[in-house]
């Protein structure tokens, strides 16, 4: 039954979505079972180059840990167990929640605007029963994705989406096309062995991260609302064998597009048959996401690489797909580079979390660095080997293109040359945006690397706060005049317990700092705006949304809309709100606080 919607809801303009000829519910033969499954194994092929660009090695040194590698075989969660969707990359399946007297935790207003939506909708009685799926939208076109995935380096095939359901894609009135996704919706076809649902402290972390790097300034995807279903979901947040019930919900998110690296991955990984599919899906996503590759002007020189010895010459005018490759490559860089600056650990980076259109998804595991540690990983999964620990973000992105560049090569899409450009044009935006994000950082004119370096490794030996130690690095002055014992009273709340050796490194870095300063000629007050508004005196510090959970959790949700409202704004001075930008209590580092698992 479709609801009688007022203006606002029921207007919204829904449009075609993903090509029709690859939806599952148009083909005879659906499914089969995963035992006469194919395996699918990638090599990765590293160009030297764009390697040894990445800052993997700089951050491997400043933890005295040259020797990476990304090892420590852990287990890939989510082997196929379920039955496979052949020759399709998505399903029309509708979400089959429970609720029990649905409740709006929290919105986002901003989301509302991108979609034409009016902020009185979330007023409606009905809108907790159409945000969690249990009534349909007007116009609506509910359907799941089908994608694989590398998980923690190990191919682990068909994946999703097992709880993840679109409701469809709207057009807004400036022409932008904007899905709408129910996360824990319900089973699909690609649920494997899981419920399909997701519970209200994971909802809560996907919903205020995702709002939080959007006010970071970082591409990501959003959360429209949150929706408790009033209804339970057994979860073992410990692996310890003692699930527990705990309280469903619903997130609504919006992006321009879901389409993942292992949208792409699986189609490839099954042969033959199913090539066609990763062609119409890069076509799909060139024409509505990257229009600008296909009216590309065909007379312009874009040919890369000549004259340069031992390196082909790559023509991104005459292969649209080689173009596309460069450009996902270059905004994987850019997203990476930016959570870098901030100090956003993903914690599960594998290629099923990686977007193509470089937006942050996927809000598990992840953190925010308190203390600066580039071994840091939030994943308790990710433990044995750090694989995807905060310094290892930059190669892991690379490790990620790469099986990208391979399927689109699979499938005859791109030529060798073709990928190992892509890569190398990664490793190039990688370190052209790291660098000018930390020179903003620290309010240079130009790139220091060894000022930055030194920095680095001061704050890892004494355990600095990332990110209030740049907040109050503002309020050094540019004067050499400054008496030595007066050097660190600016930076005094956030250099604690350190000894006199210790003091005496951070005075000689602030003497090179100072002379810095003086040579670039930035007036103070200028610099110390322009250093403020690149880094946040608010940041979505893991204990900050466990206390909104476990408020939450009791049935009051003003604390998660309080928090969503300080990281709206996390570069302003917020009166009355500083108790936010405090460093974590000791109750945060019980577990599941600061230190997560996957189980959502
Ligand atoms: N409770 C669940 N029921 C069914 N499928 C699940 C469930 N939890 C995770 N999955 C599926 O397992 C795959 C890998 O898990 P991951 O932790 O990345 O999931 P997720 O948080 O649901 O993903 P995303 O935010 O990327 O959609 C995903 O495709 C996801 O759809
Ligand atoms: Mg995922």
């Amino acid at each position: 039954m479709l609801l009688n919607l007022s203006p606002s809801l029921s207007s919204l303009r829904f449009t075609s979505s993903l090509p029709r000829r690859c939806c599952s519910n148009r083909l005879p033969f659906l499914s089969r079972s995963p035992t006469t499954r194919r395996r699918f194994s990638l090599s990765v092929k590293m160009d030297s180059t764009a390697r040894r660009r990445s800052a993997g090695e700089f951050y491997g040194r400043v933890a005295g840990t040259t020797e990476r590698g990304f090892g420590g075989e852990v287990e890939a969660r989510g082997a196929e167990l379920g039955s496979l969707v052949l020759r399709a990359c998505y399903t029309k399946v509708s979400p089959s929640v429970q609720v029990e007297n649905p409740k709006l935790v929290v919105w986002s207003d901003s989301v509302a605007k991108l979609l034409d939506l009016d902020p009185q909708e979330f007023e409606r009685p009905d809108f907790p029963l159409l945000f969690s799926g249990a009534l349909p939208l007007v116009g609506g076109l509910p359907y799941a994705q089908c994608y694989g995935g590398h998980q923690f380096g190990v191919w682990a095939g068909q994946l999703g989406d097992g709880r993840a359901i679109t409701l469809g894609e709207l057009l807004n009135s400036r022409g932008e096309r904007w899905e709408l996704q129910l996360k824990g919706a319900g089973k699909t076809p690609y649920s494997r062995f899981a419920d399909g649902l997701a519970v209200l402290r994971s909802s809560i972390r996907e919903f205020l991260c995702s709002e939080a790097m959007h006010g970071l300034g970082i591409p990501t995807t959003r959360a429209l609302c949150l929706v408790a279903t009033g209804k339970y979901v057994s979860r073992d947040m410990f692996y310890d064998g003692n699930p527990k019930d705990e309280p469903g919900a619903i997130v609504c998110r919006v992006a321009q597009s879901f389409l993942r690296f292992g949208s792409y991955q699986i189609h490839a990984s099954r042969g033959k048959e199913d090539l066609e599919i990763v062609r119409l899906l890069a076509d799909y996503a060139i024409r509505h996401h990257f229009s600008h590759i296909e009216k590309m002007d065909k007379s312009e020189d874009l040919s890369f690489g000549a004259g340069q010895e031992g390196s082909p010459v790559v023509d991104l005018t005459s292969n649209k797909y080689a173009a596309w490759s460069v450009e996902v490559a270059e905004r994987t860089a850019s997203l990476i580079a930016s959570w870098q600056g901030v100090g956003f650990t993903h914690g599960v980076l594998n290629t099923d979390n990686m977007s193509i259109l470089g937006l942050t998804i996927d809000y598990g595991p992840f953190g925010f660095l308190d203390a600066f540690d580039p071994s840091y990983t939030p994943n308790t999964t990710d433990l044995p080997g750090r694989r995807y620990c905060f310094a290892n973000q930059p190669d892991i992105g690379l490790w990620n293109i790469a099986q990208f560049t391979t399927t689109l090569e699979a499938a005859n899409l791109i030529s060798k040359d073709e990928a190992n450009y892509a890569m190398e044009r990664y490793g190039n935006k990688f370190m052209d945006e790291y660098q000018a994000i930390m020179t903003r950082k620290l309010g240079l004119a130009k790139y220091n690397k060894q000022l930055i370096s030194k920095l680095l490794n001061n704050m890892a030996v004494d355990k600095v706060d990332y990110t209030n130690f740049f907040r109050v690095l503002s309020n050094i002055k540019a004067d050499p005049n400054i008496p030595e014992n007066e050097l660190l009273i600016p930076l005094k709340s956030v250099l604690l317990d350190i000894g006199q050796e210790r003091k005496e490194a951070w005075i000689s870095w602030v003497q090179t700092y100072i002379q810095e300063l003086v040579s670039n000629g930035i007036v103070d007050e200028q610099r110390k705006a322009a250093m403020n508004s690149v880094n946040p005196k608010y940041i979505l510090r893991n204990y900050l949304c466990q206390g909104a959970i476990d408020a939450a959790e009791q049935g009051d949700y003003e604390e998660v809309r309080r928090v969503l409202r300080v990281m709206q704004n996390p570069y302003d001075e917020q009166k009355g709100m500083e108790k936010y930008a405090r460093l974590p209590p000791a109750w945060a580092y019980r577990p599941g606080v600061c230190m997560l698992s996957c189980s959502s």
